[in-house]
C-alpha cells in the first residue's frame, strides 16, 4: 500500500518534511541535498503546531493499517486461490518507508506483490514518486526476488464512488431538510503547481472524473464546484483555491456548503486542520454553515471497494493481463525525468525477479 504517509507524532514532523523536500520527483530543487534540510528546519515549527492541533500527529498510519487488514481478510474470502493475502505499508516520507516494507516482505518470503497506490487519482508527484521509489529500492537490492504488478489508479471505481457519495449524503443530512437542495457541494483536492499541470500530469483529469462520477451517483441533486487546496511556495498553482472559493460562494449568497475532500482517503492535516479549523472558522465568521464530508478512513464500503479493486486485478492477472495498466505506460508529454521511463519499463516486465 503506497502513500505519502505523515508524522505519527509531532516530533517526527521534521524528518517527514526533510524527506518530502528531498524528493526530486515531487519538488525538484537546485542543490536539493542542501536546500531540503534547510527548508525542513525552517518550516517544521509551523507544521508541528498544525499536527499538535489535530491531536499530536497524522492518523494516516492507523487508517492505512486498518484498511490493509480489512482488505486482506476480505481478499482471503473473495479470492482464495491467492490466499493468504497480507498488506504491507510503504510510505514515501514517513515510517514505514519502502526499505522497511521490503525488509518485512523478505522476512515473510514474499514472492508476488502488488504495488497498490492508495491515491485514487494518478499524479506523477504522488503515485509516480512512490513507484519511482520502489523501482530505485529494487535496483538497490531491497525487493529482490519479487514479481510485481501495479494498481496505479482507480478514480472512478464504483465502490470508491459509493463510499464518497454516502459520506456526502451523511453531511447533507446535517442541514435542515427544506434547505438541503440549495447546499453547494465544494469538492476539494490538493492543488498542483502549474508546471506539473502543464507537463501533462493526469491528476487534474482524474480528479475531475471522480467528481463527475460522484455527481452522477448523487443524481446531480445539488450544484457543485471543484477547488484546489494546500498550495505551498511562491510559484503558480492550479486554482481556484478552496479558501477563495468559499469566500466567493459567501459573496454570491451561497451560505450552505458541504466540503468534500476528494483526492486523499484518510484524514490528515489538510482535512483536520486546513478544512476544519482554518476554512471552517473563516466560513463561520462569514455567516456560512459548512459541514465536511468525512474522509473514508475505515469506511466498510470503502474497504470493500479496495478488496474489489484488488480482486479484479488478481483475476485479470491470472487471465494473462500485463502487470501494469495501458495508461501507466504513457509518460507525460512534457516529462524530462529519466527515472519515469526506467520505472515504467521495470514494472511493465513485472520487476526483475
Ligand atoms: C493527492 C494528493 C496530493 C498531491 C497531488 C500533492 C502534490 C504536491 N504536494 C506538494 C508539496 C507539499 N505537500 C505537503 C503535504 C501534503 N500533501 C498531500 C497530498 C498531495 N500532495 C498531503 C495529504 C499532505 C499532508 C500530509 C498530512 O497531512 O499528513 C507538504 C508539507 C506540508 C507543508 O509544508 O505545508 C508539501 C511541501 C507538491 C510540491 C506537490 C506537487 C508537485
Ligand atoms: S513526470 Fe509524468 S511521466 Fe514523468
Ligand atoms: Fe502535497
Amino acid at each position: 500500500m503506497l502513500n505519502m504517509g505523515g508524522p505519527s507524532t509531532v516530533s517526527e514532523t521534521h524528518d517527514f518534511l526533510r524527506n518530502l523536500f528531498s524528493d526530486g520527483d515531487l519538488i525538484p530543487l537546485p542543490f536539493q541535498s542542501v536546500l531540503a534540510p534547510w527548508i525542513a528546519r525552517r518550516r517544521a515549527p509551523q507544521i508541528e503546531e498544525q499536527y499538535a492541533a489535530i491531536g499530536g500527529g497524522s492518523p494516516i498510519f492507523r487508517w492505512t493499517e486498518a484498511q490493509g487488514d480489512g482488505l486482506s481478510a476480505l481478499l482471503d474470502e473473495l479470492h482464495p486461490q491467492t490466499a493468504p493475502h497480507k498488506s504491507y505499508i510503504a510510505f514515501r516520507y514517513a515510517r514505514p518507508l519502502a526499505d522497511e516494507a521490503a525488509r518485512r516482505m523478505k522476512e515473510d518470503g514474499v514472492k508476488r506483490a502488488i504495488a497498490f497506490s492508495q491515491y485514487p487519482q494518478y499524479s506523477c508527484s504522488t503515485t509516480g514518486s512512490s513507484l519511482n521509489d520502489v523501482y530505485r529500492k529494487s535496483r538497490a537490492g531491497h525487493f529482490s526476488g519479487i514479481r510485481w504488478s501495479v494498481i496505479d489508479r482507480w478514480s472512478t471505481h464504483a465502490g470508491f464512488i459509493e463510499a464518497v457519495s454516502q459520506n456526502i449524503e451523511a453531511a447533507l443530512q446535517k442541514f435542515p431538510e427544506e434547505k438541503r437542495g440549495e447546499v453547494v457541494l465544494l469538492f476539494s483536492a490538493h492543488s498542483l503547481p502549474m508546471s506539473v499541470v502543464n507537463r501533462g500530469d493526469p491528476y487534474v483529469l482524474e480528479v475531475s472524473a471522480t467528481v463527475a462520477a460522484v455527481m452522477d451517483r448523487l443524481g446531480h441533486a445539488n450544484p457543485y464546484r471543484l477547488a484546489w487546496q494546500s498550495q505551498v511556495g511562491p510559484s503558480a498553482w492550479l486554482g481556484p483555491q478552496t479558501r477563495n472559493a468559499l469566500k466567493g460562494l459567501a459573496r454570491l449568497g451561497k451560505m450552505r456548503v458541504v466540503l468534500v475532500p476528494i483526492a486523499f482517503t484518510s484524514d490528515h492535516i489538510e482535512t483536520l486542520y486546513e478544512l476544519d479549523l482554518e476554512y471552517g472558522k473563516e466560513a463561520r465568521e462569514l455567516g456560512m454553515e459548512v459541514h465536511r464530508a468525512e474522509s473514508l478512513n475505515a469506511s466498510p464500503v470503502f474497504i470493500r471497494a479496495l478488496a474489489d479493486i484488488v480482486e479484479q486485478h488478481l483475476k485479470e492477472s491470472a487471465a494473462g493481463s500485463p502487470p501494469t495498466s495501458v495508461q501507466m505506460g504513457l509518460r507525460c508529454p512534457g516529462c524530462s525525468n529519466a527515472t519515469c521511463a526506467h520505472q515504467k519499463s521495470f514494472f511493465a516486465r513485472g520487476g526483475d525477479a
